[in-house]
């Protein structure tokens, strides 16, 4: 079974504009709703790809009451601690000219007894399993939670996966987490230091592994994405297509990732299956089915560095 954990879980509402314009009234062309937050994410590529998993968190109110029963609809477990508030709603705003501009509520505020209960069910989840913490970390809950939580996992014998940036991840990293994502401007952020050429990210992603973190991967958008572990250095292409929402991308990487390595074993399998996931969610409108990640699987080509 692998656990997600979303603590600020979303309604993520899709709103295409042919011609968006500042300060006039917009009509929007189409308008999709998806439950989201990087975990749930997770456990919904990862449902579609054939693996057991769980959606944890917290949700609330009419917006939590549609994110759980679009989970439970798709036939995701979840587990969910329902708060007061409600769940907060992301606008995703796409316009031809204009790309993508997301705008993310704050979210619910989540009290002390609520999350003493969300920390005694992390404690009942057995050794050897995996648990993904990902996404942003509600402003009532502590700024160190993930770090927190990925010495308590490793501590007794969870496999963590963390997707989160700045000091959340940097803190994390000696915890030695089973797996990282930091996108390349994340990457740099956590080191001071701006990206001009793949050779320059390198060092810095090989710093990760020898600090405790047993795989690393950094994904650069259409350039691909990088696999940093004891074994070395690997390299992916992204394959050919038309971007239609990248939302979800870094996510679907992630489940890929995970549901393949925990199908198989094989690092490199994981990694190339992950990048045609993440590819195949950018090239669609909802995140990736398997039959759109198993199309783009052939073209994604692995290649020690
Ligand atoms: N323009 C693109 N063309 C092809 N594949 C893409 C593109 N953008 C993203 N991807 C795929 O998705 C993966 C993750 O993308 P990215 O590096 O943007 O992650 P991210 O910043 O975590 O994304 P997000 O936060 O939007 O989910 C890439 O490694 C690649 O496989
Ligand atoms: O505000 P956070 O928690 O950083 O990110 C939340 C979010 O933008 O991330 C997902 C895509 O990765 C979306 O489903 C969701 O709206």
């Amino acid at each position: 079974m692998i656990y997600t954990v979303t603590l600020n879980p979303s309604v993520d509402l899709t709103v295409e504009v042919e011609d968006f314009q500042l300060d006039r009234l917009n009509r929007s062309s189409r308008e999709l709703k998806f439950p989201g937050g990087k975990g749930i994410n997770v456990s919904r590529v990862l449902h579609r790809i054939g693996a057991e998993t769980t959606a944890l968190g917290f949700i609330g109110g009419f917006t939590g009451r549609f994110i759980r029963d679009s989970l439970i609809r798709e036939g995701i477990h979840v587990d969910f601690i329902e708060v007061e508030e409600d769940s907060r709603i992301n606008i995703k705003l796409k316009s031809p000219g204009g790309g993508e501009t997301e705008i993310n509520g704050s979210g619910p505020t989540i009290p002390g007894h609520h999350f003493r209960q969300f920390l005694a069910k992390l404690d009942s989840i057995p050794e050897g399993e995996m648990i993904v913490l990902a996404g942003s970390i509600p402003r009532s809950l502590p700024v160190n939670l993930y770090e927190e939580l990925t010495k308590k996992c490793s501590g007794r014998g969870i496999h963590a996966v963390v997707d989160a940036a700045g000091t959340a991840l940097l803190h994390v990293v000696k915890h030695k987490p089973f797996l990282i994502k930091p996108n390349h401007h994340e990457l740099g952020e956590l080191f001071g230091v701006t990206f001009q050429s793949v050779n320059e990210i390198l060092p810095y992603g090989m710093r990760l592994v020898e600090m405790g973190v047993r795989n690393v991967i950094v994904s650069m958008a259409e350039k691909g994405a990088l696999f940093f572990s004891r074994e070395g250095i690997y390299s992916a292409n992204v394959p050919q297509g038309k971007v239609v929402n990248s939302v979800g991308a870094g996510d679907s990487l992630v489940a890929g990732f995970i549901g393949t390595y925990a199908k198989t074993g094989d690092l490199l399998k994981a990694f190339q299956y992950g990048v045609a996931a993440g590819s195949a969610t950018a090239f669609s409108r909802d995140l990736c089915t398997k039959e759109e990640i198993e199309a783009l699987y052939p073209q994604v080509q692995i290649q020690k560095i």
